[in-house]
């Protein structure tokens, strides 16, 4: 079953709620918070007070990825603020395994996330200890941007890896996906789809989550 979460980096900031159970009403799994601090990616966004404000409106799991640098420092607050889900950038992290076990003393699921240059072999010796791998499959920082499609072989290495071991890790992509390239993204073997300006640039949001999972249906 695959599923999509909505990133709400391309909705209308003025009226998140709104936008949100716009999201959830059309069918949507996860809502993805897209957490910049302006030195590990070139833009900033929201932090935990966002996530706080957001959390009582919705009853989908909260799938936060922090694009920061030093992410052991925020983590409890993202916790504290209602995350279901904390995903932390191998690239920023010095000791991943214990960024990794931090999330998980929180009581909250932890994910390992590459950038497209990052080699799978980086988070291989990690992957036992995850509950979700996001592949990126933009350079972070911005939605909109273009698919690269060279991430592809590292989504079916990814999923060689988890069936082979037996592993109980969702295999996520995050950037430029639509119906085209959320196919693709499927059938390399990811499970959760991030999709920021697909749905939230369409005006009818509903027909545009449906379009995303019909095509990798
Ligand atoms: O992490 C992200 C960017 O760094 C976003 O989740 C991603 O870009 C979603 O936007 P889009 O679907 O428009 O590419
Ligand atoms: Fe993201």
């Amino acid at each position: 079953m695959v599923k999509i979460a909505p990133s709400i980096l391309s909705a209308d900031f003025a009226r998140l709620k709104d936008e949100i159970q716009e999201v959830e009403q059309a069918g949507a799994d996860w809502i993805h918070v897209d957490v910049m601090d302006g030195h590990f990616v070139p833009n900033i966004t929201l932090g935990p007070l966002i996530v706080e404000a957001i959390r009582p409106h919705t009853s989908l799991p909260l799938d936060v990825h922090l694009m920061i640098e030093q992410p052991d420092r925020y983590i409890s607050q993202f916790a504290k603020a209602g995350a279901d889900y904390i995903s932390v950038h191998q690239e920023a992290c010095s000791h991943l395994h214990r960024t990794i076990y931090h999330i998980k003393e929180q009581g909250v699921k932890a994910g390992v996330v590459i950038n497209p240059a990052t080699p799978v072999a980086m988070i291989e010796p990690i992957l036992p200890d995850v509950d979700l791998v996001l592949l990126m499959t933009v350079n972070p920082g911005f939605g909109g941007q273009k698919f690269i499609s060279n991430v592809l072989s590292k989504i079916s290495q990814v999923r060689q890896i988890v069936n082979e071991n037996d592993l109980k890790v969702d295999i996520e992509v995050d950037g430029g996906i639509n119906k085209e390239t959320a196919k693709d993204a499927v059938k390399a073997g990811a499970n959760v789809l991030v999709a920021g300006s697909a749905i939230f640039g369409a005006s009818d949001r509903r027909q545009a989550l449906s379009a995303i999972r019909s095509s990798c249906e």
